[in-house]
């Protein structure tokens, strides 16, 4: 009863009993004054034999074809999308509304003698009607309905990401549907299967229409229950009640079998990270970006590595080069114009380079990764949809994967494009071993090497004593080394990481973050790496990029974005205090008047006083600071003030005395900062202000909290001297 209210338990018995109690009723009606030889003679009779071998043969077939035509279609319906799909969806399930006898009509006015198709098939001497096939046919028709939806519903409970990665690891459609979905969803099939069975074996009114009743031949225990009514009531309460008892042998023994606790083998559910997620700690760059809260990764075990086999031969033998001796990854070129998501990316990347993809929610990091995977949807281009017609072009090593203009299409499973996501998404009816083995075996590697090399590999990688366990018996750090094993192991061209780390706590997201730079190491790969986490930047990527609202506002060396940020993303990721604006003829900084470090609107009007202004929050728009020397810049030129948080000083009033840059600030949260804390306040005053700062952060100790009384929601002053404001260009 944990959770639920206790009234639940009265509805709930009544409907227990209302299913009961009639069942019940049925048995006490059973005639037993001539003992229970009377009632064995009646079930052993040559009618009810015949009437039950024949209901439990015809429930049999009529549930494989219910399998073998709903699956298919429950996974269309699921899988796809297409026009009028709520229709097809909706005559699908037709029969379970309609009445049986209906049914019934249908059938027959189809494959009756002179029924639709039936007229064509009496001509070539088939009869459907008023056979056993008809009583397949008409307990198909009412029971299909069950599985479909059975079926779907499980289908779309499980991620399709799965399907997505399987496709990357090379495997073909029929492949990913084989050894990926129908494993997945068997607990559901054959729930599925239970239930049509169940509706066949019970089903009387399209049969009788459709097939009639003809001992042995189309008479099944439904109608011979039904025949006896009148002939012999006591016969039809005992055969009733053998029905009773196959339903529910069928059914709990397969409810109480190895399909009965569905999460047993669901891997959706098992060493899922998000488990143990945080999530404000990916929501919030400046929260992550804390280099105190981790120790540095160093590259210890890099050079045991050994290389994965290659895609087509998986001979588990070759060596990684020592570090260093870099292999070249592949050269990549990603263009990305999609109007629908306001995404317009044109991005190269060296071989072998790390670049690190940064950027707010629905910043377009995503679609860039989709697009290279092959698995972002997408329709041929055509000039006639204006100068600026959506667009997805993809070359890697030089050959062009997508090209939407011309039509190219490679599909995920021929792209030597590895992908790994936010939840490692082992198949959870696999081993270790055996999802590392997925790639390889996809490839064509008889299953005895493949398991071989993959072993090789979850050694070299330090996942070895983890071979033998499934996803559900592996922590969310577990299963993420082991799906970087997975997506190494067919030695992919690009590699991509979708913030790999993000729901894994520190500690286990340290020991991710090592095996990827271990293994990027030991082999250099072309990746992109999407992240909000400064250490994931510092210690993996040579190249930040950093996008926002669909496009690259920033591109440069990871190391100068995270010191001397351009975007207000970046500078927030690396906790530094950045406002945009432009040059003054004395060294000072224009707030606003172009658009803005990330591309935002912001125009100030000139009234402060340049150099040596105070800002007040309200009037002046001058930010004083020291031009950084290289930075050449000319007044009118577009720059960035930058300064850090623990140079900020906090005041309940308006600052006076020595000239400073002051503003005035709503806080809107407090967090511990290592031994500090660190106050985000949002900037007030006139929106030309608002668009050119946003939030700052400044630092103090808790003892200043304390006295100051900050707390969010409160008013305060962020003060900065002049002499620690540094002004740069930005372009
Ligand atoms: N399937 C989709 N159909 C239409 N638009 C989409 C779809 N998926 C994403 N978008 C839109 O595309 C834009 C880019 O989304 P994307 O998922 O690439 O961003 P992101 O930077 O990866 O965000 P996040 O950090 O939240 O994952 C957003 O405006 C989003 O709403």
């Amino acid at each position: 009863m944990r959770g639920l209210p206790r009234w639940v338990l009265v509805p709930a018995t009544l409907g227990a009993l209302f299913v009961v109690v009639p069942v019940v009723a049925m048995v006490a009606r059973l005639d037993v004054s001539g003992g229970l030889g009377g009632i064995w003679d009646l079930l052993t009779s040559p009618t009810a034999t015949d009437a039950l071998w024949l209901s439990v043969r015809t429930s049999s077939v009529a549930t494989v074809c219910c399998v073998l035509l709903g699956a298919p279609m429950a996974l269309v319906l699921a899988r796809t999308t297409f026009p009028g799909q709520r229709v097809a969806r909706a005559l699908v399930l037709l029969p379970l509304v309609l009445p049986p006898v209906v049914g019934g009509i249908a059938l027959l006015h189809t494959f009756g003698r002179r029924g639709l198709i039936g007229q064509h098939l009496s001509v070539l001497g088939v009869e459907v009607a008023f056979t056993t096939t008809a009583v397949v046919m008409a307990q198909t028709f009412v029971a299909l309905p069950f599985l479909v939806l059975s079926l779907e519903g499980s289908l779309r409970t499980h991620d399709a990401r799965y399907e997505e990665v399987a496709a990357t690891l090379g495997a073909s459609p029929t492949t990913v549907l084989r050894r990926v979905t129908l494993p997945l969803v068997l607990p559901g099939l054959v729930s599925g299967s239970v239930l049509a069975f169940a509706r066949a074996l019970g089903e009387f009114g399209a049969t009788i229409t459709f097939a009639g009743s003809l001992q042995g031949v189309t008479q099944t225990l439904p109608l011979e229950i039904y025949l006896q009514r009148s002939a012999d009531p006591d016969a039809a309460v005992a055969l009733s009640l053998l029905l009773v008892v196959v339903a529910l042998v069928v059914t709990a023994a397969v409810h109480g079998g190895p399909f009965g606790r569905e999460e047993r083998g669901d891997p959706a559910r098992s060493a899922d990270p998000a488990r143990s997620a945080d999530p404000a700690r990916s929501a919030d760059p400046a929260r992550s970006a804390d280099p105190a809260r981790e120790q540095p990764v160093g590259p210890a075990s890099a050079g045991r590595v050994r290389a994965p086999s290659g895609p087509t031969t998986p001979d588990p033998g070759p060596s990684v080069p020592a570090p260093g001796s870099a292999l070249p990854g592949a050269p990549v070129h990603v263009r990305v114009r999609l109007a629908e998501r306001g995404v317009d990316v044109d991005l190269s990347v060296r071989p072998g380079e790390v670049v690190a993809v940064l950027g707010p929610n629905g910043a377009g990091k995503s679609t860039l990764l989709q697009a290279l995977t092959g698995l972002l949807p997408h329709r041929r281009s055509t000039r006639a949809e204006g100068p600026l017609p959506d667009e997805l072009r993809v070359t890697i090593d030089g050959t062009v994967l997508t090209d939407t203009v011309h039509g190219v299409a490679v599909p995920p499973r021929r792209r030597g494009v590895g992908w790994l996501t936010q939840r490692p998404l082992l198949f959870g009816h696999l081993d270790a071993v055996d999802n590392v083995a997925f790639g390889l075996r996809a490839r064509g590697a008889p299953r005895h090497r493949a398991r071989a090399a993959a072993r090789e590999l979850l050694d070299a990688l330090a996942a070895g004593d983890l071979a033998a366990r499934r996803p559900h018996e592996m922590s969310g750090g577990q299963a993420q080394r082991v799906s970087i094993v997975r997506a190494l192991a067919t030695d992919p061209r690009v590699l991509l990481l979708d913030e790999p780390l993000a729901s894994l706590d520190v500690g286990v997201a340290q020991q991710v973050r090592r095996a990827l730079h271990d293994a990027q190491r030991a082999h250099p790969r072309t990746t992109l790496l999407v992240t909000h986490d400064l250490l994931d930047v510092l210690l993996l990527a040579d190249r930040a990029v950093v996008l926002d609202a669909g496009r690259v506002v920033e591109d440069g060396p990871a190391r100068e974005v995270l010191t001397r940020p351009r975007s207000r993303f970046a500078a927030r990721l690396a906790g530094i205090n950045l406002l945009a604006g432009t040059a003054t003829d004395d060294g000072g900084l224009r707030l606003g008047g172009h658009d803005g470090p990330d591309g935002g609107a912001g125009s100030a009007g000139a009234t402060g006083i340049p150099g040596t202004a105070t800002l007040t929050g309200t009037a002046a728009q001058v930010v004083a600071g020291v031009v950084a020397d290289e930075a050449g810049l000319v007044p009118g030129d577009r720059a960035v003030a930058m300064f850090e948080p623990r140079a900020v000083a906090v005041h309940r009033d308006a600052p006076s005395g020595s000239p400073r840059n002051a503003f005035a600030v709503t806080i809107t949260s407090l967090e511990p900062h290592g031994q500090l804390f660190r106050a985000w306040g949002e900037v007030t005053g006139p929106r030309e202000v608002r668009d050119a700062v946003g939030h700052l952060a400044a630092d103090l100790t808790a003892r200043s909290v304390a006295d100051l009384r900050l707390a969010p929601g409160e008013r305060a002053w962020f003060a900065v001297k002049a002499a620690e404001v540094e002004i740069y260009g930005t372009r």
